[in-house]
């Protein structure tokens, strides 16, 4: 929960416009890369204030139990759509802690419609929740997230990351979209 001097989350003044399709953020990235053959390949788009709508289609590669999702699978969709806030609040931020409600179980050939808002801004400490619908956006609730993300330096990223990724990114950055409202360029 946020502390009670939290301050309201602002959308910035450089972020997408309500309605923009964000794009894969990293052509490898798990949740949204298009050269993930078994990623989510999540579609988010920006929404209003500080909020996200994305969809994913779970796929035979995502089962747990036999034409069912796994339970991993639907919370990397809400960690991926929490994760999509950050460009609209133009900061870099990873996943701190995410405590996931699996309501429904959803079948294989769903396509999930999630949905996410930022709450709550502390510091560095970013809070916010979001939830899967099954087949469209008024649809019965099958997953619950709320999050918890911290503001991190690139540093985050290009002393922890992998060599060969972080260099085949520095030598080929369109891997990194530039649509995107900023970028990290490590
Ligand atoms: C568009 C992009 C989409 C991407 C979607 C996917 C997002 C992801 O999955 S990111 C990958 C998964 N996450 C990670 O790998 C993160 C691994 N963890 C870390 O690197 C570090 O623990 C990190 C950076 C989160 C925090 O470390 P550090 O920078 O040293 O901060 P630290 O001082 O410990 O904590 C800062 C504050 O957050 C709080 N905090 C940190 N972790 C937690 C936690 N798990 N639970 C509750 N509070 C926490 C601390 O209590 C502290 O609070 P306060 O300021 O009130 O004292």
């Amino acid at each position: 929960m946020p502390p009670p001097d939290a301050r309201p989350p602002v959308r910035h003044p450089d972020a997408p416009e309500p309605g923009t399709l964000l794009g894969a953020h990293y052509d490898q990235c798990f949740g949204c890369g298009h050269e993930q053959p078994h990623g989510l390949r999540l579609d988010a788009t920006a929404g209003e204030g500080v909020s996200i709508t994305a969809e994913f289609t779970v796929q035979p590669a995502h089962q747990g139990a036999p034409g069912l999702a796994h339970g991993g699978v639907l919370a990397t969709a809400l960690d991926e759509t929490l994760g999509s806030l950050c460009w609209l609040l133009q900061t870099i931020a990873v996943t701190g802690r995410l405590e996931t409600d699996f309501v429904r179980p959803v079948p294989v050939g769903t396509v999930l419609h999630l949905s996410a808002r930022c709450t709550a801004v502390h510091g560095r400490k970013i809070f916010s929740s979001a939830v899967g619908r099954i087949g469209s956006p008024d649809g019965p609730v099958a997953v619950r997230a709320d999050a918890l993300f911290i503001e991190v330096p690139v540093a985050h990223f290009t002393d922890n990351g992998r060599d060969e990724d972080i260099k085949a990114v520095m030598e080929n950055p369109d891997r990194m979209k530039v649509t995107r409202a900023f970028e990290v360029n490590p």
